[in-house]
């Protein structure tokens, strides 16, 4: 199957993500607040594009089924998102609305660059493949870290916020995206293949590089 090649070719981008301090902080209960703030602020620039990119996705769509997936996914991101940020801002003592009008930092105009890449430049499945990473990386962080999470740890709500539950994005949102892959996968050629799988791969890098720049608060060299 393509998913589990694409799985397999991102499995150490997958444990250095694991294993980034920021990661490691949710997991021991303390991340810095600064770090907190930053990753708040920078994901709600990436939400946005995030929603608008699963836009342009149910606009490649060849099926109602398909259609209504995307439209679930869209609702969930411009609403229930910001539910995990609302969490951070509680542990950080901050007021979420303080905080949702930042400007894209480096990372985060790379990747929403990426995925605003792949609509114009990619088929569904390009598309796909660079959205995976941010449902599948973050199911995969939650299910990792759980079990070494206190019972009193603050980020336990943010943890379950990402662990499956019906309706909500959860194992089987990852398995439906996984799935559309693979179908959509059949007879390409390996060439298109490998380009897929660098979409993929990139955006899993990201992932990484996202955590990176809240948790040492990189920005731009120069601001006017
Ligand atoms: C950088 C970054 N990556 C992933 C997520 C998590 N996330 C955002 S939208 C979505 C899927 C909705 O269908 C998920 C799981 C995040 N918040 N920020």
């Amino acid at each position: 199957m393509f998913s589990a090649r694409l799985k397999a070719i991102a499995q150490p981008v997958l444990a250095d993500i694991e294993n980034h301090p920021f990661v490691r902080g949710i997991q021991a209960g303390a991340v810095p607040a600064a770090a907190l703030m930053v990753y708040v602020e920078q994901d709600t620039c990436f939400l946005d594009a995030f929603a608008k990119v699963y836009a342009g996705a149910l606009s490649k769509c060849t099926t109602k089924d398909q259609m209504r997936f995307f439209e679930e996914q869209i609702r969930y991101t411009l609403n229930d998102e910001a539910g995990a940020h609302q969490i951070l801002c509680d542990i950080a003592g901050q007021k979420l609305s303080d905080h949702q009008h930042a400007k894209q930092r480096p990372i985060t105009y790379l990747y929403n660059e990426h995925l605003f890449n792949a609509l114009r430049t990619g088929d569904l499945i390009d598309l796909i493949a660079a959205m995976l990473p941010c449902p599948w990386t973050y199911t995969e962080i939650s299910q990792q870290i759980v079990d070494g999470a206190a019972p009193d740890n603050p980020f336990l709500p943010w943890i379950e916020f990402y662990q499956p539950q019906p309706g909500q994005i959860d194992g089987s949102m990852v398995k439906t995206l996984f799935g559309m892959v693979d179908e959509l996968a059949i007879g390409l050629s390996e060439e298109r293949q490998h380009e897929i799988e660098q979409r993929f791969l990139r955006s899993c890098e990201l992932e990484y590089e996202f955590w990176e720049q809240a948790y040492y608060q990189k920005d731009w060299k120069y601001k006017n």
